[in-house]
């Protein structure tokens, strides 16, 4: 069994099954419809979300070979939420007898960089430390579009200002996007944030698909606000440590534990630290600066882009979209 995605999916390139997938990939690609790119010219609407060729062939991939376990703990996100912020503070929550805080972020190629990416080709697992159960992945999928099999895992969703969202998003791909492509103007990301069409977009579908999925499991999703992270990182920190099977013992409380994770994950540190100072990030076919995961860091910078008539359509299509869901805006 030869290793081609990564090393968590096994699968032959001549056997029968991948053969059938790379059948319905081509299939899919000339049947569904197609929309703009953000980085790229197409995105292609897959059972209601836009990917681009590369995921959707991941997602198929996924649904044949991906094996859950159920002690598999998945961080899920739409892009530019605190997904970087939350790994972080999940991983050193989870391994904080295992790893030091002195020597956490010390090396190259420090246990952080190996969580494997579920859709994604970067992150090989190299590192057996990160892989031993409970297992963490990372997955920018709506839930809907994930393998049933992963009903059974635990999984933390962290959602955000969909304004700050659109503006992390923007300047982000901006930096991906293909040179032979004129450049994307903010209003043109805006108006296409607003329909729908962006990566693993739309982004109100994917808030309402782990937001439905957590009131149907509320042992089995955590359902964050990237705001309540940054105004009570205290209290969400203990939540992580409680859900991920960890909680902070009055030992550790008394030592100041919870307040080292905080600190060691913060934006500056996080930011400062020679690995990510440096270097580059593989994501799929593209390569972007470590440094652009920590771009400012804050709530509310929509306010230096949008106008308040974005806004007010911006912050429209969020109220009717969560209406009766029971899921509080960014605005209340
Ligand atoms: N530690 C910490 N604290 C607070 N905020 C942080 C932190 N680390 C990253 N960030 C900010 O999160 C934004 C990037 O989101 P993601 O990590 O989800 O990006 S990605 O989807 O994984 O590419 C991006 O937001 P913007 O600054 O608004 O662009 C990052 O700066």
């Amino acid at each position: 069994m030869s290793l081609r995605f990564t090393s968590f999916i096994e699968y032959e390139e001549d056997d029968v099954e991948y053969n059938k997938i790379c059948d319905e990939h081509k299939h899919l690609l000339e049947t569904l419809p197609k929309g703009s790119g953000w980085s790229i010219q197409h995105l292609y609407n897959y059972n209601g979300f836009w990917i681009d060729e590369m995921l959707l062939k991941a997602i198929l991939l996924l649904d044949t070979y991906f094996k859950s376990e159920p002690t598999d703990i998945v961080l899920a996100s739409f892009m530019k939420s605190g997904t970087t912020w939350l790994k972080t503070l999940m991983f050193s929550t989870l391994n904080r007898d295992r790893y030091s805080f002195s020597n956490h972020f010390l090396h190259n190629n420090h246990p952080l960089s190996t969580i494997p990416f579920l859709g994604m080709k970067s992150y090989p697992m190299t590192d057996s430390t990160t892989f031993s159960a409970p297992r963490l992945f990372i997955t920018h999928f709506a839930r809907t579009l994930l393998p049933a099999c992963m009903s059974s895992c635990k999984f933390v969703y962290v959602c955000r200002d969909p304004k700050d969202v659109l503006v992390s998003k923007w300047h982000f791909m901006c930096k991906l996007r293909s040179k032979d492509l004129t450049p994307l103007s903010f209003d043109e990301a805006f108006e296409l944030f607003c329909l729908g069409v962006s990566e693993f977009g739309p982004f109100w579908e994917h808030v309402l698909s782990y937001w439905r999925a957590s009131l149907e499991s509320p042992d089995k999703i955590l359902f964050l606000r990237y705001e309540e992270l940054k105004k009570q990182p205290e209290v969400v920190v203990r939540k992580l440590a409680d859900f991920m099977g960890k909680p902070i013992t009055m030992e550790e409380e008394k030592k100041g534990v919870v307040w080292e994770i905080i600190n060691l994950c913060s934006f500056e540190n996080l930011r400062n630290l020679e690995v990510n100072k440096k270097g580059v990030e593989k994501l799929g076919n593209f390569e972007v600066e470590k440094q652009s995961f920590f771009r400012k860091g804050e709530i509310g910078d929509w306010k230096n882009y949008l106008s308040e008539e974005m806004k007010d359509r911006i912050d429209g299509i969020t109220k009717q979209k969560f209406q009766g869901s029971g899921l509080i805006g960014f605005n209340e």
